[in-house]
């Protein structure tokens, strides 16, 4: 039942719309914040652990816990700004407030704290790992640098590095903006502060768009910025067909304007230099086989399987495999120097199916190979794990969006006689609550 808002009396039930104060004591996975209410857990949205706020129940349903959101800062935390885009700030009414900028209002150093802190709970919660303080430094140091800051993000407060910006259309008004905070409502906003120049020059902010349900803006960091509009009920993604030029360091990419393309404007190099030197350390432990059956699953358009090359040299065999076609053929043109490259268009499940049916002699070189893997937030999940580690091959670099999806795989990887040998963390998603992860798995 909705309700108006009132202050909640002392024992009484949580409903929808009441108003309730909180201390907030620590953080979730998904960019919440913890406190408690009688008992019973409440995830707190725009707050920051240490804080004491008031905030309005938004879902009571459950038993166990309630969701609500921050609606007035009653003991700040020093880490508290103003918040980045004045559009989604806590001084709006929750249900007007922007999203994709949920830790906005948060000192960035104190973000990456906050993320560490999301990394370690999971590896040691689901993954059975426990993240140990460097010697001669206390946790909360070593917390402290375990996100890396992305070059240049801390000379820009963290703003102005998306190359890839999604808004939509409201289907009454035709206005254009992002989706809210939590809803699938869209906000009129005057700016994108997370977006880079050329997507600020070309958002059609002000423009009210019939017909159109979503508008892609994408700025390739060597091609001239594309607005791709999805229309409504069409299924064909915009941008499917169209080519642009992508530069990491000094090698060229062409990938799908609407395909998939790392977003902030240092992550395809910050992921490429730490999947390379991944591979260059187990290729100096005599670990790497360049000639064995090496794979970049979820290769997308070949980025990592070319860190691998750069690493491993041009006598490399691997494979990527990615479900997206165009992005394949987008692969096989951009590692088409590797002579022991190959791209294959197929699902990972089926492909890693296929391999388990293969000859014994194509399973002994996957099982002397190394597995790059790079998932969609949902992770691998337990089935290609599962093949994964029938597959067994001697070492796996995960490269994770959900701390939690890695922390879960991190177990089964663990349980089959794995070791985790190296964790890396990207804060290449400033002012929201992810971040990527690379993790090193090591045979025994
Ligand atoms: C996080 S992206 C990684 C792409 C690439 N490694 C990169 O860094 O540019 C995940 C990729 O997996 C692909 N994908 C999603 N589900 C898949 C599946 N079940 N099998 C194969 N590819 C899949 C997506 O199309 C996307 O290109």
């Amino acid at each position: 039942m909705v309700s108006m808002a009132t202050h909640e009396p002392a024992g009484a039930p949580l409903e929808i719309g009441a108003e309730i104060e909180l201390d907030v004591t620590g953080i979730a996975h998904g960019g919440v914040s913890v406190a408690r209410h009688e008992g019973r857990v409440v995830f707190v949205a725009d707050a920051i652990p240490g804080e004491r706020v008031r905030a309005r129940v938004t879902d009571a349903k459950k038993k166990s816990f309630a969701r609500a959101t921050t609606t007035e800062v009653l003991d700040a935390s020093p880490d508290r700004r103003p918040h980045v885009w004045s559009e989604a700030d806590v001084s709006r009414d929750p249900e007007a407030r922007a999203g994709g900028a949920e830790f906005g209002h948060i000192a960035l150093q104190r973000q990456r704290t906050l993320k560490a802190e999301v990394l370690t709970d999971a590896m040691r919660r689901f993954g059975g790992v426990e993240l140990a303080a460097e010697e001669g430094e206390d946790l909360a140091e070593t917390l402290a640098d375990l996100v890396e800051a992305a070059p240049g993000d801390e000379e820009n407060n963290g703003l102005g590095y998306r190359s890839r910006v999604r808004l939509h259309v409201d289907p009454e008004t035709n206005a254009v903006g992002p989706y809210g905070a939590r809803t699938r409502r869209v906000i009129r906003v005057d700016s994108l502060p997370l977006a880079n120049a050329d997507i600020a020059q070309i958002a059609p902010l002000d423009d009210l768009m019939p017909d159109v349900a979503t508008v892609d803006l994408v700025a390739p960091s060597a091609d001239d910025p594309r607005m791709l509009l999805g229309m409504v009920g069409e299924r064909t993604r915009a941008g499917a067909a169209d080519p642009v030029r992508e530069l990491v360091e000094d090698r060229g990419f062409i990938v799908r304007a609407g395909g998939f393309w790392q977003v902030h404007r240092e992550a395809p190099a910050l992921l490429f230099t730490a999947v390379r030197d991944a591979i260059s350390d187990l290729l100096e432990a005599d670990r790497f086989d360049p000639a064995a059956g090496n794979l970049d699953l979820y290769g997308g358009a070949g980025l990592l399987a070319a860190a691998m090359a750069e690493a491993a040299g041009p006598g490399l065999k691997v494979t990527t495999v990615e479900s997206d076609e165009a992005a394949t053929d987008d692969a096989s043109e951009n590692l088409s120097e590797l002579l022991g490259g190959l791209a294959v268009t197929a699902r990972v499940d089926r492909h890693l199916a296929e391999l388990l049916k293969s000859a014994a002699t194509v399973r002994d070189r996957i099982r002397r190979g190394t597995v790059v893997l790079d998932p969609p937030r949902s992770g691998a999940g337990g089935e290609v794990t599962a093949q994964l580690t029938q597959l067994s091959p001697a070492n796996i670099v995960y490269v994770a969006c959900d701390p939690v999806a890695l922390a879960r795989d991190t177990k089964t990887l663990r349980d089959s006689g794995y070791e985790l040998t190296g964790l890396r963390a990207f804060d290449i998603f400033p002012h929201t609550h992810h971040f990527e992860s690379l993790a090193v798995f090591e045979r025994e």
